[in-house]
């Protein structure tokens, strides 16, 4: 294995003019920590991967369209062939309406909706719990977080993600970045996507962690990390989570043991503006949990803190009505502090849920059990069960 600095790098993004407005810790972390997914292929990390297990695994809510070219694209290139780097491609079945199950396992992926993992845990919605979950059901060492609605997925996702985890085994989690152009058919250097990234996640970091402002995409969906680490801290139960996981690795293993690589440029499903409010919330929520002094993880303390979010909207000649958002989130525990299951889970259609002995729960207090997230999980995705009830206007 390399140390960090001898591993190769993407030029950390050019700081012209920019460079005293970071700290030297952000610029050095930049320059050490920044890697290019183009240094990576599967006949790179091969080698290193040695006997580590490699899981992929996809939260996916009405994707359908998407689920299966993404899922072919990594079965056909990275789990066969003279340089197989991954061990196994886990959809969780986020509570879809559409044929996302069916799609997924015909292109090679084992298929598990969220509540048949660990069924005896109280029911869940939403991204982050899908995948909390997932790490109940996963075998790998490393673990690849990707999302489902990506239209120009390739498989450099992942070498890329894989490369600066398995060529520096100091580095525990490590974040995708890219364009993000917001037309579909937008190249390289467009922008215009990831508006809660810039309206929301990046001020808000900028504010109570500048540690972290070296991330171009904080709130990437397109994640890895050793699945060790990554059962040692909460899960925010829905958009939440990303932002939620980076604030608590980064108290956890320090800045220099995460990293970014470039993926280069991502497509993907934009939701529209009321979504992406109640979207917004959470990450709110979630990073105010944190940095608040909250301990992660009190999901009855964060639960109570955060009130429904009230939005306008009003139709074309309609009167103007009141939408209530429930966005309250809880923190799903950190694994090894979740009780083994009472008995073997009933497996989930064509996968058994696998459930890692947990190191028994601190001597400190036992993490309150996952609480249910009422009302939208995704924050509204439209995709899945909606948001609360709307009420007329006044
Ligand atoms: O309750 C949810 C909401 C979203 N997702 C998945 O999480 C990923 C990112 O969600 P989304 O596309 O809604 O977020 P965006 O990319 O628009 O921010 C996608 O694979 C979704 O299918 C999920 O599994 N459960
Ligand atoms: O980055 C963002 O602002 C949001 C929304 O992106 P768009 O404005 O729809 O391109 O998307 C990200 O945030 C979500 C919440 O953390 C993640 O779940 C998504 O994976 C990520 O794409």
């Amino acid at each position: 294995m390399h140390a960090g600095s001898e591993i190769p790098h993407t030029p950390a993004v050019p700081l012209v003019g920019a460079a005293d407005a970071l700290t030297p810790r952000v610029r050095g972390w930049l320059g050490r920590r920044t890697y290019a997914g183009a240094d990576w292929d599967a006949a790179r990390i091969r080698p290193l991967k040695g006997d580590l297990r490699v899981s992929v695994v996809l939260p996916a809510r009405n994707e359908a369209a998407t689920i299966g070219g993404i899922v072919a694209a990594i079965a056909d290139t990275l789990t066969g062939g003279p340089h197989p780097v991954v061990d196994e491609i886990l959809v969780v079945d986020s509570h879809s309406d559409d044929a996302t199950a069916a799609v997924a396992r015909a292109a090679g992926a084992v298929v598990a909706h969220q509540d048949a993992i660990r069924p005896d845990l109280p029911p869940s919605l939403g991204k982050g719990d899908a995948l909390w979950k997932s790490l109940f059901a996963v075998t790998g060492d490393i673990v690849v977080f990707l999302d489902a609605d990506v239209r120009d997925f390739t498989p450099g996702y992942v070498t890329g993600l894989l490369g600066p985890l398995l060529a520096d085994t100091g580095l525990a989690y490590v974040k995708g970045f890219y364009d993000r152009p917001a037309d579909p058919a937008g190249a390289a250097g467009r922008a215009g996507g990831g508006r809660v990234t810039e309206l929301v996640a990046r001020p808000l970091l900028n504010l109570l962690a500048p540690d972290l402002a070296g991330f171009v995409q904080p709130l990437a969906g397109e994640a890895a990390g050793r699945a060790d680490v990554l059962r040692r801290v909460p899960f925010a139960a829905g958009y939440g989570v990303e932002i939620g996981l980076l604030l608590d690795l980064y108290a956890l293993v320090g800045l220099d043991r995460l990293a970014q690589v470039d993926l280069g440029v991502r497509h993907h499903r934009h939701q529209d503006l009321a979504d992406l409010g109640a979207m917004a919330a959470q990450v709110q929520a979630a990073a105010l949990r944190r940095v608040a002094g909250r301990r992660p993880g009190r999901a009855d303390a964060a639960h109570e803190q955060v009130r429904p979010l009230v939005q306008y909207e009003r139709a074309a000649g309609e009167q103007r009505r009141v939408r209530v958002r429930d966005i309250r989130v809880a923190d799903r525990p950190p694994h090894d502090r979740v009780p083994p299951a009472p008995d073997p889970a009933p497996p989930a259609p064509d996968h058994v849920p696998r459930d890692p002995d947990p190191a028994p729960p601190a001597a400190t207090d036992a993490a309150p059990a996952p609480r249910p997230v009422p009302g939208p999980g995704g924050a509204g995705t439209g995709r899945g069960p909606g948001p609360a009830p709307v009420r007329s206007g006044a």
